[in-house]
């Protein structure tokens, strides 16, 4: 690794503070790609059930975001699906169509047949997996993925080679089986966290090992089982993935992968010019609106970006803050993402400066300490029950008409406690 005034390579290095660091070098956070994979990884989802219809409409609606790919699932799993592939792909989208097919040849040649741009070939490397799952050792996945490979290359599309369950693979099979397929001329080496027990550091080292053994690009799929599957896709771009897979909301297989939203939402804080020239990110409440409906759920209340309170600003020292700067308690902006902030004041929490605002928002005046003596009055109801902006809005106007008529009597009973 570099480091300033180490040695690298024979060559001593300066030990200049703004050299950039080779960490900085490998990044890629300014430079990636989406493989979208709702109509693959969704479907797999409990409650996925998309027909031609859905499919289409999901897919042209990840293609106006802006999506790089989109991966669909198997032609190989039904008769339906096959149809389903062919359909996509005749419509012209942007957006690059990938299928996700089994490393086998039965499963390639009807891949090939459906019209992709490229097709995504997984098999388990895992010792689980070679087991439990295919039976097959790794001489045989080697040559099977060299069969598949050479067939799918020789058809003129894009190829990409993945080990399933790659953090519990062994990492001598593993590198050994990139740097093969590598050699053969895949577009894509795959690298996934099947059940989600990577952690953003071994993420990082075994992508950035990887990088220094394949000159083909790196893709990243993560599962979401403790969590990490955001933090994970983010770690991999900083150690030089170039493709993170994504599904809308993040659904798939048990609790699901990175989601689409929750990464623009990372990536953002990154390189917010690069994310929101790429992405059209005011379409994804829409998107998200459209899977969530598609499979019978409702968008979480704490989604990234989406969910229902996601810049919704409550307790008093917040407030008084977000109204000077909304920076000072937002890194995502509510407005690049076509959203709208809020302030809550109907609560106990609440402060005189967020009532103050409301207050003039309503185009009311009052003094400072008239402020102050309705907030106390807000908390003072709301230590009984939370009150709504229109009980809020209704008591301000009160207040208001008591003591512009100068009545000090209307004024007391305004305050008063009931
Ligand atoms: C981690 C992931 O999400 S990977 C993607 C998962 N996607 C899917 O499973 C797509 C939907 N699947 C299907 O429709 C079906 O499972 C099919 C059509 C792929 C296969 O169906 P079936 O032939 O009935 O087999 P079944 O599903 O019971 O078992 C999987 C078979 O594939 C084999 N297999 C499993 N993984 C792989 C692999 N990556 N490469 C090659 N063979 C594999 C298994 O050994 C098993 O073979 P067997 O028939 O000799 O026992
Ligand atoms: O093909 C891949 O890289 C990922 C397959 C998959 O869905 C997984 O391993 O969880
Ligand atoms: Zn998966």
């Amino acid at each position: 690794m570099t480091t300033n005034g180490i040695k690298e390579n024979g060559v001593k290095k300066t030990n200049n503070p703004y050299m950039p660091r080779y960490e900085d070098l490998l990044s890629r956070v300014s430079n990636f790609s989406i493989i979208e994979s709702t109509l693959r990884e969704g479907e797999q989802f409990a409650n996925a059930f998309f027909d031609t219809a859905k499919k289409i409409e999901i897919a042209k609606a990840l293609d106006d975001f802006g999506v790089e790919y989109i991966e669909l699932t198997s032609p190989a799993a039904s008769d339906q699906s096959r149809q389903d592939c062919s359909a996509i792909c005749n419509l012209g989208l942007k957006a690059k169509i990938l299928t996700h097919i089994r490393c086998h040849m039965d499963d390639a040649r009807i891949a090939v047949e459906t019209g992709v741009d490229g097709v995504d070939v997984v098999i388990g490397t895992s010792s689980y997996l070679r087991e439990f799952s295919h039976g097959k050792d790794m001489d045989y996945i080697t040559k099977q993925a060299t069969e598949v490979i050479n067939f799918v290359k020789s058809k003129g599309i894009e190829v990409r080679f993945s080990s399933e369950d790659s953090f519990r693979s062994d990492l001598v099979d593993l590198l050994s089986i990139y740097r093969t397929v590598d050699k053969l001329g895949v577009n894509r080496v795959g690298i996934a966290d099947t059940v989600g027990c990577a952690n953003p550091r071994q993420v990082y080292e075994l992508v950035r090992t990887l990088r220094g053994v394949v000159s083909c690009d790196i893709e990243c799929h993560f599962h979401n089982d403790t969590g990490c599957a955001i933090a994970n896709a983010y770690a991999a771009l900083e150690a030089g993935a170039t493709h993170i897979d994504t599904s809308v909301l993040g659904i798939g297989e048990r609790n699901g992968i990175t989601s689409l939203g929750g990464l623009c939402a990372r990536m953002y804080t990154a390189n917010k010019d690069y994310i929101k020239t790429k992405y059209k990110l005011h379409m994804l409440r829409d998107l998200e609106n459209l899977v969530a409906d598609a499979v019978s759920v409702q968008v979480p209340f704490n989604n990234y970006i989406t969910g229902y309170c996601a810049f919704t600003h409550k307790a008093g020292i917040h407030a008084k803050a977000i109204l000077n700067n909304p920076s000072t308690y937002e890194i995502l902006k509510p407005e690049d993402f076509g959203m709208t902030r809020y302030v809550s004041i109907g609560h106990r929490l609440t402060g005189w400066n967020a009532v103050k605002n409301r207050v003039e928002q309503l185009g009311l005046t009052l003094t400072d300490d008239q402020v102050k003596k309705i907030t106390a009055k807000i908390k003072e109801l709301a230590d009984i029950r939370p009150q709504s902006m229109e009980d809020v809005d209704n008591l301000l106007r009160d207040y208001h008409y008591a003591v512009t008529s100068g009545d000090l009597s209307q004024v007391e009973s305004v305050l008063s406690t009931n």
